[in-house]
C-alpha cells in the first residue's frame, strides 16, 4: 500500500484510488472490502499524512466494496467528515454514499486551492496522471509554466489560435484575452488584467498586475485557476454551484424600536442542479431569505457559503454569476424583446461580446424568438417574466434565484414558467424561486417551507412535505393544508407556538439529518474584512454613458405624445400670455416710463419663469422612481451612478434646449423685444430658460430619487410649486426670513435674470408729488436683484447654476443610499 507521494507510474492489478493535489500525488490500491481513508494512524488504512494537505480529516471516508467496485461514504460512515467529499459539488453523504465506478472524480474539500481531487479506476492498466475517464471534466485543464518558450501565457475566451500558452476560459463574462501572465524574472509570474469585468486573485480585483504566489486562486468569469511556479491549473469551471446556508439569523426593528426576528436560525443545503422553491405564508420570510441567499441581505449571524466561499465577503466575484430576476419586472415596456436582450448585453458582458449571438441564444433559451420585434408592453405576464429571465440568463450564470416569478399567472403559464426553470436546472444551474403557486410544487426538487417569523418548519423534497406535516394522504391537493396547519393558532401567541413546535419537529427529524445535516458543508474561515472589490466592472463608465443615453433617448422618443405635450404647453402657454396683453407693451422702455409698467414687466418675468419651472419640474419628476427595479438591478450588476444620473442629464439637456428654442421664439413672436444693454433680448432669454428649465430638472430627479412610488412624486409636484411661486418676490415683498428662503427657490433667480435683461429698474418712476397731500409712492422701487450689469446677471445665472449641482448631487446621493451592498 503506498504511503509516501509519488508521480504515479505502476500498475495496479486491484482498483486504484489516486489523490492529488497541490501537484502531489498519492495513490492507493484497494483490496480489501473495507477501506478507512484519512489522517488518524489508529483508524485509516489509507493514510495521509502530508502536512499540506489540510481539508483530509482524520476520519475522511470509508470504502465498502459493491460487485466489483467500492461505494465510499463520507466520514467514519456516521459522523460527517468537516470539509466533506463531493461529486461535482454534490456532496457525498454518510448514508448513501456514492457509487465509484471507473473514472469517477471526486473531491475532498470545496476550496479549489486546497482541495484534493480523488480519482478512481477500477481498470488495472491505470497509468500515470489524470485519468482520462468518462467523468472527468474535459475542461479541465493545466498549462505546465516550466521551460514555457512562449510569453506571455494569454488566457481569455478566445487567446490566440495556434497559441500554446494560452487558456481558453469560454464564457460569456470572459473578455477574449481577459489576463496575461508574465515571468517576473525571479522565478515567480506577474498576472496582468486587461478584462471588462475584473481578474480576481484571493477573492481581491485586481488594480492592473500582481505579482502571484504559489496557491492563489485567480478567478476569472465562473473559472478559478490555482497557481504554482510550474503549473497553472484551472481547478474550476464554475458550472456547479452549491449553497450551504448555516444558522442565518436576522433580527430586524419594528417602527416602536422593538426587535424582531424575520429569519430563525435556518440551515439548509442547495445542491448543483436543483430547483428549490422557497414556500410559506405571507410574510414569513421568503423573500428576506431569497436575499440572504442571494447575498444582497445581511443577516444578524450566520453565513452563506457558495462553493465553500463566503458569499456576501466575496460578492464581487461572484456578482456576474448569479442571475436574479426580483419580483418587478426588471425590462422597459418600450423597448422591443430584442432591445431590451441587446442593450442587457451591451451593458453588461464585455465590450467583445458577440451581442447577436448571445442574444438569438438567450431567445431560443426563453423560447421567445417568435416575439424578438415586440414591444415588451404588448407581450402577456408570462411572457414579460420571460424576457426578465432572459436578461438575467445572458451571462450565462450557473445560480439563479426568482422572487415570484409565477405571481399573476393564470395556471396553464404558471405549468409552463415552472417547466422552463426545471429546464434551466437539469441544464446544470441551481436555481431558487420564491412563490405563491404551488399547483406545480412537483417539479422542484426541494422546498423550504418557512413559518412565521422565519421558522424553518420543513426541507426537502415536496412530496415529503405531505408525510411530514402529518396529510391525510400523500397528494399534492393536500398541499395548502399544510398553510392552514401552520396558520391554526387564534393568537398570534398561538400561532408561533404552532410554528415553533414544527420547527423543531423539523430539527429532531430523520428529514433534517438526511437533508441538511449529512450534506451541509463547512466553508473557508471568514477573512477578518470584506474582500477589496472594485466599485466598477463591466465597459468603461464612458461607454455606459453613451449606452444609457441611447437607450433612455429611445424611450424618451417612443413615449411621443407626452414629449409632444411637454413641448407645446411652454408656447401655449406664452400665447395665452401674449393675447391678454395684446394691446400693451410691458417690454418696451417707455420715455417716460409709466407708472405700472416696471410691475407689469415684472409679472411677465413671473410667468416666464413659472412656465419654466414648471415644465422642468413635471416633465421628469418620475423619471427615476419608475424604473427602480431596473436600477437597483442593474445597479447589482455594474450600473456607474455618474453614468445613470448623466444619462438622465445628457437626454433632458436635449429636451431642455428644444424646450427653450420653442419659448425662446414664442416670447420673440408675442411681446416687443426689450432694448438690452448687455445682449440681445433672444440670447438673454433663450439662456434664463434653460437653466430655469435645467435647474427645475435636476430638482425633480432629486424629488424622483427621494420617494418611493411614482404617486408620491405626482402629489410632491404641488408642494414643490407653491413655495417657487410665493417666494419669487414678485407677488410679495420678501424681507428677514422670506427673504433668506426666497435663495431657495428657483424663481427668485429666474425672475432676477430676466428682470436685468428688461432692465426693469430703468421703468422705475419717482414718487408722484400732489400738494397738500402725501406723495403717491411708486408701485415698483429699483432693487439691487434686477441691476442692469453684467455681474448681476451673472450672479442670477450662476446660483441658477449651483441649483442645479446642488439637486444633481442630492439625486446622487440619495441613488448611492438605495445601495443593497
Ligand atoms: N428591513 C426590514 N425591517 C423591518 N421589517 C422587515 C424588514 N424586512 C422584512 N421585514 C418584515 O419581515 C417579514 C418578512 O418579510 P418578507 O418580505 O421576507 O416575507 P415574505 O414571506 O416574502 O412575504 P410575502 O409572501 O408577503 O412577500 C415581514 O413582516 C416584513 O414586513
Amino acid at each position: 500500500m503506498a504511503d509516501s507521494f509519488q508521480q504515479a507510474t505502476s500498475i495496479a492489478s486491484n482498483p486504484v484510488l489516486e489523490l492529488s493535489s497541490r501537484g502531489q500525488t498519492l495513490r492507493f490500491e484497494l483490496s480489501k472490502d473495507l477501506h478507512q481513508l484519512g489522517r488518524d494512524p489508529a483508524w485509516a488504512d489509507l493514510e495521509v499524512t502530508h502536512p499540506e494537505w489540510t481539508v483530509m480529516s482524520r476520519r475522511q471516508a470509508v470504502l465498502k466494496r459493491e460487485g466489483s467496485n467500492y461505494r465510499i461514504f463520507d466520514g467514519d460512515g456516521h459522523t460527517p467528515s468537516r470539509n466533506g467529499i463531493f461529486v461535482n459539488q454534490t456532496r457525498v453523504t454518510v448514508v448513501e454514499g456514492y457509487l465509484l465506478q471507473d473514472g469517477a472524480q471526486l473531491e475532498i474539500g470545496l476550496a479549489p486551492e486546497s482541495r484534493i481531487l480523488v480519482n478512481y479506476r477500477s481498470c488495472p492498466s491505470f497509468t500515470s496522471g489524470r485519468p482520462s475517464g468518462s467523468v472527468a471534466q474535459p475542461s479541465r485543464r493545466r498549462l505546465s509554466l516550466e521551460n514555457l518558450q512562449e510569453w506571455p501565457v494569454e488566457i481569455g475566451r478566445a487567446p490566440s489560435r495556434d497559441r500554446y500558452a494560452a487558456m481558453e476560459l469560454d464564457a460569456p463574462t470572459v473578455s477574449r484575452l481577459h489576463a496575461f501572465l508574465y515571468p517576473d524574472g525571479a522565478g515567480g509570474h506577474v498576472l496582468q488584467d486587461s478584462s471588462a469585468n475584473g481578474t480576481f486573485v484571493n477573492g481581491n480585483r485586481i488594480e492592473k498586475r500582481t505579482n502571484l504566489n504559489p496557491g492563489d486562486t485567480i478567478r476569472i468569469g465562473p473559472f478559478a485557476l490555482v497557481y504554482d511556479p510550474r503549473m497553472l491549473v484551472l481547478e474550476d469551471t464554475g458550472s456547479q454551484i452549491r449553497l450551504d446556508a448555516h444558522s442565518l439569523l436576522r433580527k430586524v426593528q419594528n417602527k416602536q424600536g422593538n426587535e424582531f426576528t424575520i429569519l430563525n436560525d435556518i440551515s439548509l443545503v442547495i445542491e448543483p442542479g436543483q430547483l428549490v422553491a422557497l414556500v410559506g405564508g405571507s410574510g414569513a420570510g421568503k423573500s428576506t431569505l431569497m436575499k440572504s441567499l442571494v447575498g444582497i441581505e445581511p443577516t444578524t449571524s450566520g453565513v452563506v457559503f457558495l462553493n465553500g466561499e463566503n458569499l456576501r465577503q466575496n460578492w464581487g466575484v461572484y456578482r456576474s454569476q448569479i442571475g436574479y430576476v426580483p419580483q418587478d419586472d426588471i425590462v422597459h415596456r418600450n423597448l422591443t424583446v430584442e432591445e431590451v436582450l441587446t442593450y442587457a448585453c451591451k451593458l453588461r458582458l464585455p465590450p467583445d461580446a458577440d451581442v447577436e449571438q448571445v442574444v438569438n441564444r438567450t431567445l431560443d433559451q426563453i423560447k421567445l424568438p417568435h416575439v424578438r420585434h415586440t414591444f415588451v408592453r404588448n407581450l402577456s405576464g408570462g411572457q414579460r417574466k420571460r424576457v426578465s429571465i432572459g436578461v438575467e440568463l445572458l451571462a450565462d450564470p450557473k445560480l439563479f434565484f426568482l422572487d415570484e416569478p409565477t405571481s399573476g399567472l393564470d395556471p396553464g403559464l404558471d405549468k409552463e414558467m415552472m417547466r422552463l426553470l426545471r429546464e434551466l436546472a437539469d441544464q446544470g444551474r441551481t436555481v431558487v424561486l420564491v412563490t405563491h403557486a404551488t399547483a406545480n410544487i412537483e417539479v422542484c426538487d426541494r422546498i423550504v417551507f418557512l413559518g412565521r417569523g422565519g421558522h424553518l418548519c420543513y426541507f426537502g423534497p415536496p412530496l415529503e412535505a405531505l408525510s411530514f406535516f402529518r396529510m391525510p394522504e400523500v397528494d399534492l391537493k393536500y398541499f395548502s393544508d399544510i398553510y392552514i396547519k401552520l396558520d391554526q393558532g387564534s393568537t398570534s401567541e398561538e400561532t408561533r407556538t404552532i410554528v415553533q413546535g414544527w420547527s423543531q419537529h423539523y430539527r429532531n427529524s430523520p428529514n433534517y439529518g438526511r437533508y441538511v445535516g449529512a450534506s451541509l458543508s463547512a466553508g473557508k474561515p471568514e477573512r477578518s474584512k470584506k474582500a477589496k472589490e472594485a466599485v466598477y466592472t463591466g465597459i468603461s463608465p464612458l461607454k455606459q454613458l453613451w449606452l444609457l443615453s441611447q437607450r433612455y433617448g429611445q424611450l424618451i422618443l417612443r413615449d411621443r405624445l407626452s414629449q409632444i405635450l411637454t413641448l407645446i404647453s411652454g408656447p401655449i402657454a406664452i400665447a395665452f400670455t401674449a393675447l391678454i396683453l395684446w394691446n400693451e407693451e410691458p417690454l418696451a422702455q417707455l420715455d417716460p416710463p409709466e407708472p405700472d409698467q416696471a410691475s407689469l414687466a415684472l409679472r411677465l418675468a413671473f410667468v416666464f419663469s413659472s412656465i419654466a419651472i414648471w415644465i422642468g419640474l413635471s416633465s421628469a419628476v418620475r423619471e427615476i422612481v419608475k424604473e427602480s427595479a431596473i436600477y437597483t438591478r442593474e445597479r447589482l450588476i455594474n450600473l456607474g451612478l455618474f453614468s445613470y444620473l448623466g444619462s438622465k442629464l445628457l437626454i433632458w439637456m436635449a429636451i431642455a434646449l428644444l424646450q427653450t428654442l420653442l419659448m425662446t421664439v414664442a416670447i420673440w413672436i408675442g411681446f416687443q423685444s426689450p432694448e438690452s444693454s448687455l445682449l440681445p433680448w433672444s440670447v438673454g432669454v433663450a439662456i434664463t430658460n434653460f437653466l430655469t428649465i435645467l435647474a427645475s430638472i435636476c430638482l425633480s430627479l432629486a424629488i424622483s430619487a427621494f420617494v418611493k412610488s411614482e404617486n408620491a412624486a405626482n402629489n410632491l409636484l404641488p408642494l414643490i410649486m407653491i413655495p417657487q411661486i410665493i417666494f419669487s418676490g414678485v407677488l410679495f415683498d420678501l424681507e428677514g426670513i422670506a427673504q433668506k428662503l426666497s435663495w431657495l427657490m428657483i424663481s427668485r433667480w429666474s425672475v432676477g435674470a430676466y428682470g436685468t435683461l428688461i432692465q426693469v429698474n430703468d421703468m422705475a418712476t419717482e414718487a408722484i408729488e400732489i400738494p397738500g397731500q402725501d406723495p403717491i409712492e411708486p408701485i415698483f422701487e429699483a432693487v439691487s436683484t434686477y441691476d442692469a450689469t453684467w455681474a448681476n446677471l451673472g450672479h442670477n445665472w450662476g446660483i441658477l447654476a449651483v441649483h442645479m449641482l446642488v439637486y444633481l448631487a442630492a439625486a446622487l446621493v440619495l441613488q448611492k443610499r438605495k445601495d443593497l451592498l
